[in-house]
């Protein structure tokens, strides 16, 4: 489908009852803060629980790492966006929450429930993942407490991420999002992961048709919608682009987005893989950095697709040089002549600008820079914290 000349849609939350009695306690002065955030000041909230990942091949544990979504895109929020954007992040873990220290959770405390951290054994197959195929096995071993909507803060949002792994994002949660967050957008693991009996070794994740979920009525108030290509055929993304842009991430590939009236596909970057995880949760918070750059869709999931790429040249939620940030808020600052954030104004524009392809080249130069800088620090006989998951197969367990 040839992309529209202008393409345009209305932003996802609409006034409504629960946004007026905001506004009236904010008028009695009962809540603080809030209002809808203007250009000097845009707050986003990120819904979703930190978690436990183990790593295992062959049957053995290779790794233990910080996971979930909300740790990922946290972590490239908190770097990517303009200075004058702040984060709420709502996390539930248990008090066996080991990570507590990492820099994502101290910098956003999780709330602490008696129910243990939500945790996930990733089993990698031996197989070269082809970028299409499912690159590991997922199951669920333990399920912290579901989020609720009483757990939002009680104030309005530039934007939200609803970005849950195990389901936690109950769909009255999301819906209570969308009243509060100007746009909202959807990772779709969110939406439709399932959880086989939990027998032991936990439940196996698999996937159920959106269509047939209670999530599919608030798609036409949702902003944005991602899925990995696994996830795609789930979504079914001919009916959702009716109701929102729907972005679907390839792998080594880039990824496409689809909205109402035209498609875009956006070239990767070059990344030395060592660990797909998070690839997708860095991806969706690199898109939504460039949002708030001011860059249209089409233009932002540059970020989305270059913070994808570092993402999986790491394992576990990685560490960003800040040289390379600051090459990269640099480029963003001459391409983006007066950032004045898409998420803040009243429609987004979806098409590819006439930056795009300058863009692009001065990212992928920012992205040899994490290339080179990885193979600097990882030489053949190097077995320390940045081997991939095949090296790690060759630690002492
Ligand atoms: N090997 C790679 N090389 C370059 N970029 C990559 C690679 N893998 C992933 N990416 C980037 O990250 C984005 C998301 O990756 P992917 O489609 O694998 O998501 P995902 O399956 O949801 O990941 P995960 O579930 O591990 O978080 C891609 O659209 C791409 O931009
Ligand atoms: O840490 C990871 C990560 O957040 C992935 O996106 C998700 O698919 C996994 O369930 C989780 O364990």
């Amino acid at each position: 489908m040839a992309p529209s000349p202008a393409a345009a849609m209305p932003l996802a939350a609409e006034p409504d009852e629960v946004v007026v009695e905001v506004e009236e306690e904010e008028e009695r002065g009962v809540k603080g803060g809030g209002g809808v955030a203007g250009l000097d000041e845009v707050e986003g909230l990120v819904v979703g629980s930190y978690c436990h990942d183990v790593l295992l091949r062959g049957g053995r544990v290779v790794g233990e790492t910080l996971g979930g979504a909300a740790a990922f895109v946290s972590n490239v929020l908190d770097a990517a966006s303009p200075a004058r954007a702040s984060l709420a992040v709502v996390s539930k873990v248990g008090h066996d929450f080991a990570y507590a220290t990492a820099a994502a959770p101290a910098r956003h405390p999780p709330v602490l429930c008696a129910s243990p951290t939500t945790s996930f054994h990733a089993r990698f197959s031996d197989d070269a993942a082809s970028a299409h195929a499912p690159d590991r096995q997922l199951r669920r071993v333990h399920a912290c407490d579901p989020i609720y909507p009483a757990d939002l803060p009680d104030r309005r949002f530039a934007y939200g991420l609803a970005v849950g792994v195990a389901g936690e994002v109950l769909p009255e949660t999301l819906e209570r999002m969308i009243r509060l967050c100007r746009a909202v957008l959807v990772d779709a693991q969110a939406l439709i992961r399932a959880f086989d009996g939990e027998a032991k070794g936990g439940g196996a994740v698999r996937h159920v048709a959106l269509e047939a979920t209670p999530y599919a009525r608030l798609l036409p108030r949702v902003a944005f919608l991602k899925a990995s290509s696994e996830e795609a055929p789930y979504v079914g993304v001919e009916t959702a682009r009716r109701r929102c842009c729907v972005i679907v991430t390839e792998g080594r590939d880039g990824c496409r987005l689809y909205w109402d009236g035209g498609e875009a596909r956006v070239a990767p970057f070059p990344a030395v893989q060592v660990d797909p995880t998070g690839a997708g949760d860095s991806f969706l918070a690199g898109f939504a950095s460039g949002l708030l750059w001011g860059l249209s869709a089409t233009d932002a999931a540059l970020l989305g697709n270059f913070f994808g790429a570092a993402a999986v040249s790491q394992v576990g939620v990685p560490t960003f040089d800040p040289k390379m940030l600051q090459a990269v808020k640099q480029i963003l600052e001459k391409a983006v002549k007066r950032p004045c954030t898409h998420i803040n104004g009243n429609t987004f524009t979806f098409q590819r600008s006439s930056i795009h392809d300058e863009l692009h080249k001065s990212l992928q130069e920012a992205a040899m820079l994490v290339c080179e800088q990885k193979q600097a620090n990882s030489p053949a006989t190097d077995n320390g914290d940045v081997c991939s998951i095949n090296e790690l197969t060759s630690l002492p367990s």
